[in-house]
């Protein structure tokens, strides 16, 4: 009992450990006397503490501009209304794949390449996680997205940073891709051309869904039915370490609205699906079948606990053999990390399923022949430094991978 009051007790983690920001937050006063385009946007309150107003759009801009020129030496620029991040919350998710990609519980799929590559699922005009994965650690990355304005836009953002812009590709989406489905894709496959919109505005012409024998019912009605995402963007030959997203998580600009607290921008494009994140991260899981071989770790950002349970369900019906999810908190307002892999794990593992309420990440019993296994997916199977980590149902991490 006791136990468990100091342990309600402690305070949440609100930030990665690892983030430039856990131990000294952004300082506005010595950001506006360093950057006079910062300075009109600070102002001090009755306990003279130096503010922004966050839901005026263009300060918010005005300091995502400063912190990646101060911080990570980035010169960068989004055009009015498009999504504007927040610097030290996209810097937990980007430290997040760095331990799950550092725990080894999933051996590395290419043991000969050093570097580090990863694919950013609409990586939006502001190209935020190929800029800061690059420039904090040297990755490199595919950035994609189906908007003519993000890829105008990530571009430029990549071509002012010499430093990393040989680490970062920027892919437009082919919206018509009926060009690009694979050999086995059936006729029940979506088939969806011509418009440069993405879901969720009325420029998107739906045709059919995705195979129903893949969907379970808590989906069905609400099929992603817009450009391909992974699977048809993905070349023939790639492989990733990760694959990272931060999706459109609202069903409608409405709903995206209901935070009046912040001003981040976001056009309908950026920000709404039909079926919302759901519909969205369920496809990713459907390509991740396809792509199995393809990359290490598939993970995205969900911004609805409610959806974790159903997002998990699906994952064990397509028989992945590891979950794992996590919690960003982020100032008011929370988001879960959910990554998978059908990698077998490093270690045979004991027990088919664990999922306790507060724990959500599981991997499944390594069953058939492990060795083999792994030779299919071509790891490495040189042995790998120990994880600190006994229990692998529960990987403790310094930022909870719960
Ligand atoms: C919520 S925004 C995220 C932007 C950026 N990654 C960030 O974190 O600020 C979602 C992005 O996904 C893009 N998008 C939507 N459908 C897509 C698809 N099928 N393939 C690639 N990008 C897509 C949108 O255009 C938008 O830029």
């Amino acid at each position: 009992m006791k136990n468990k009051k100091r342990r309600r007790e402690q305070p949440r983690p609100t930030i990665h450990p690892r983030n430039k920001y856990s131990e000294n937050p952004p300082d506005f006063a010595l950001l506006a006397s360093l950057y006079p385009s910062f300075n009109p946007f600070v102002f001090y309150g009755r306990d003279g503490r130096p503010r922004i107003d966050w839901t005026d759009f263009n300060a918010t801009r005005e300091l995502t501009r400063v912190l990646l020129l101060h911080d990570h030496g980035l010169d960068w620029w989004i055009p009015d209304g498009q999504l504007c991040p927040t610097v030290p919350n996209r810097s937990n998710y980007i430290h997040w794949i760095e331990d799950l990609l550092s725990s080894e519980i999933i051996p590395k799929i290419n043991s000969n390449v050093d570097n580090i590559r990863g694919f950013d699922i609409g990586t939006g005009a502001n190209c935020i996680y190929p800029l800061l994965g690059a420039s904090l650690l040297g990755w490199s990355f595919v950035g994609s997205d189906v908007t003519d304005a993000a890829f105008e836009w990530a571009e430029r953002n990549v071509k002012t940073n010499p430093q990393v812009s040989d680490l970062i590709e920027i892919r437009k989406v082919d919206t018509c891709i009926d060009a690009v489905l694979g050999e086995d894709s059936s006729k029940e496959d979506l088939l969806f051309c011509g418009s440069k919109s993405i879901c969720g505005n009325s420029i998107g012409r739906e045709l059919a869904p995705i195979s129903s024998s893949t969907c379970d019912d808590a989906v069905e009605e609400k099929s992603y039915s817009g450009p391909p995402i992974l699977f048809g963007v993905i070349r023939d030959g790639e492989t990733f370490d990760f694959c990272m997203c931060n999706p459109p998580f609202f069903e409608s600009m409405e709903e995206a609205s209901l935070n009046p607290k912040t001003s981040c921008g976001g056009t309908p494009q950026e920000m709404v699906c039909p079926g919302g994140e759901k519909a969205f991260i369920t496809r990713i899981i459907e390509d991740s079948v396809r792509l199995k071989h393809s990359f290490r770790w598939f993970t995205s950002m969900v911004g609805r606990k409610s959806n974790l349970k159903s997002l998990i369900a699906k994952l064990r019906e397509v028989g992945v053999t590891i979950v794992k999810t996590t919690e960003f908190v982020q100032g008011q307002t929370c988001r879960w990390g959910i990554a998978w892999s059908f990698i077998p794990p490093a270690r045979k593992l004991i027990s088919p399923y664990v999922a306790e309420k507060s724990n959500l990440s599981f991997m499944l019993e390594v069953s058939v022949n492990f060795i083999s296994q792994l030779l299919a997916f071509n790891v490495s199977l040189v042995p790998h430094r120990s994880c600190s980590q006994s229990n692998p149902f529960s990987m403790k991490m310094a930022h909870p991978v719960n």
